[in-house]
């Protein structure tokens, strides 16, 4: 079986995706890992991002590896793990300029359908494009300041910075953000991680 759970930036993909994968002993598929650690690769060789040809050969000259298990995600570069850089503002600041090059969709598109089911998958398209057989689906929003107020606890940055940069990335991503029309949309706002997880696991069809 594959859940899709797809959301709006800091709505709480990850740590739900996360949750409900534990519950039901399968790893999670965060997809956009590969689409951060493309931009980490290209920042890394002053490439310019804008430009698809040079990264996209940049990219299959450096074999990246997901690692999906139910705890958390690592992107593997050879023997270096580059998880822990994934998660900064400079990588934010840019990731939606790469992935907005169809080359760089196709390229981490074919990468998560190669992994085998059953798993929980999150991230934009999960459930539109790459996912569409998907046995159920989600999509998680929630106002930009709660989201901000969440991702303080994660970066240097004070909450209306967070939040100008997660509006501006949210619209930068819209293209790819819609819910699939057989989607279920949660507004995890009033609700506790916990309670989202619970919501989900509650709707999931009985094997
Ligand atoms: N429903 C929730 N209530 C409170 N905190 C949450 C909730 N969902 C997520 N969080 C917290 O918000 C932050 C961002 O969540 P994360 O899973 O990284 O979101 P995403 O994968 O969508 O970017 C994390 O610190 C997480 O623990
Ligand atoms: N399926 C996906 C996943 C991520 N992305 C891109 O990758 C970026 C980072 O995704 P993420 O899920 O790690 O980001 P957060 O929502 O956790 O902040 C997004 O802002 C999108 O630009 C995408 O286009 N499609």
């Amino acid at each position: 079986m594959i859940v899709t759970i797809d959301g709006v930036a800091a709505s709480g993909k990850s740590s739900v995706a996360s949750g409900v994968a534990r519950a039901l002993g399968v790893p999670y598929v965060s997809s956009g890992l590969l689409y951060r650690a493309a931009t980490l690769l290209g920042q890394q060789a002053a490439l310019d991002l804008r430009e698809v040809t040079g990264l996209i050969s940049h990219l299959q000259a450096h074999a990246l590896r997901l690692e999906p298990l139910s705890e958390g995600n690592r992107v593997w570069l050879g023997e270096q793990d580059l998880t822990g850089d994934l998660h900064s503002t400079q990588v934010d600041r840019d990731v939606s300029v790469v992935a907005a090059h169809p080359e760089v969709r196709a390229w981490v598109d074919e990468q998560l359908r190669a992994l085998p089911a059953p798993f929980v998958a999150e991230g934009r398209d999960m459930g539109t494009n790459v996912f569409p057989q998907a046995a159920a689906k989600f999509y998680l929003t929630a106002s930009p300041r709660v989201r901000a107020e969440r991702r303080a606890h994660e970066r240097p940055e004070d909450v209306a910075a967070i939040e100008a940069a997660l509006v501006e990335r949210d619209t930068l991503d819209t293209t790819q953000s819609a819910p699939a029309e057989d989607a279920r949309v949660i507004d995890t706002g009033p609700l506790s991680l916990q309670g989202v997880i619970e919501t989900i696991l509650s709707t999931l069809p009985k094997k």
